[in-house]
């Protein structure tokens, strides 16, 4: 298991992020506006500096889960008497908790509000001076040919034509960018469901569409100009064409990680089969467990990232105690042979 952005060194030795902007190292300072951050404002490279790992979701709520459960996971203290703060909560746009080298971030719902948080993010970690970050989308979907509560990790991304690339509309011009996802990061989470996971991780290829409801072909939108059988064609060819799940920000989480050369996946869980209907009926309780279940391999990867660099390591009973340099040696040499 590598946690290396190989294909990277040569273009970014250091492991840096760099912007493909040559405007803003031109700037006084630059305000992150929807974050509530800026360069002048804030000492980016004392509160982000030590960042490595970006994870992201829809709502605020299972975001900032997501941050108790990975401040669980790997054992991180807060001072006495405190709790989590929501860096962003001035921005009344996107949340944002920082737990150790984790962030954890909401992105709204949809390519727009993801993409205007990756730009921020992606400079965020360029006036940081974060090395070698990995982003994460944990999220939810609907599957294709697969019940709800199926975990699924994206190859990677297409949009409701199946082409692998986001287009965008820059000075009235279309242009498009890969929506590309790290290969090797797919295997190595793959790698890390447990047969013994009361549910399915798969893998395959990712929808993403611009709307919830005609746009990925449902009967229950206020408005709808298709049959149930054009619907059912086309939910059969894109299962056909390989397509496992539908979701609404992987395309621009690929394209964007990848045009700034950031190791990135989509993993998400599934709330319905969409062969099977359109309405997501599952009771509250069971889509809040189903949530967790992305969570929980994105947990897993971190965990062993951590225990590999020797900032954490597990006693034998699974529990978090402060590696000594012995453990250290033993837990490197289990995480060689683990891939
Ligand atoms: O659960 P999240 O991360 O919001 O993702 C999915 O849920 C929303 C639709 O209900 C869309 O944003 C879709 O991509
Ligand atoms: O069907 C679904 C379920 C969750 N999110 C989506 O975008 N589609």
């Amino acid at each position: 298991m590598s946690f290396d952005n190989d294909e990277l060194r040569d273009e970014y030795p250091d492991g840096t992020v760099r912007l493909r902007n040559p405007n803003i190292e031109l700037m006084d300072q630059d305000i992150l506006y929807h974050l509530a951050l800026g360069s002048g404002s804030h000492d980016l490279v004392e509160m982000f500096g030590d960042v490595k790992f970006v994870c992201m979701g829809g709502t605020p709520k299972r975001m900032e889960q997501f941050a108790y459960t990975i401040m669980a996971e790997i054992g991180h203290k807060l001072p006495c008497g405190t709790t989590l703060q929501d860096i962003s909560q001035f921005s009344y746009r996107y949340s944002m908790y920082k737990v150790g080298p984790v962030l954890s971030i909401s992105h709204g719902m949809g390519i727009p509000s993801v993409g205007i948080l990756l730009h921020e993010v992606i400079k965020l970690m360029y006036h940081a001076k974060v090395r070698d970050p990995v982003f994460f989308r944990i999220g939810t979907c609907g599957g294709i040919g697969y019940e709800g509560g199926t975990v699924v990790i994206s190859e990677e991304a297409v949009d409701g034509a199946l082409k692998n690339a986001l287009e965008l509309t820059v000075l009235g011009k279309n242009i498009q960018r890969p929506a590309k996802l790290d290969k090797r990061l797919v295997r190595e989470l793959k790698a890390l469901s447990d047969p013994e996971d009361p549910y399915d991780t798969v893998t395959g290829k990712t929808m993403c569409t611009y709307d919830f409801y005609e746009g990925q072909g449902r009967l229950d939108g206020a408005f709808c100009d298709f049959t149930e059988t054009d619907k059912m064609e086309y939910l059969e060819s894109i299962h056909k064409a390989g397509v496992v799940n539908i979701e609404m920000e992987s395309l621009a989480f690929a394209a964007l990680t990848h045009h700034a050369g950031i190791k990135a996946a989509v993993i998400c869980v599934t709330l319905l089969d969409r062969l099977k209907g359109d309405q997501v009926l599952a009771p509250k309780e069971v889509l809040d467990e189903w949530q967790q279940r992305p969570t929980k391999l994105v947990c897993r990867y971190i965990k062993r990232y951590l225990q590999m660099k020797g900032r954490l390591s597990l006693d034998g009973h699974g529990s978090i105690c402060v590696k000594s340099p012995r453990r250290f040696k033993l837990v490197q040499q289990e995480s060689e042979t683990y891939d």
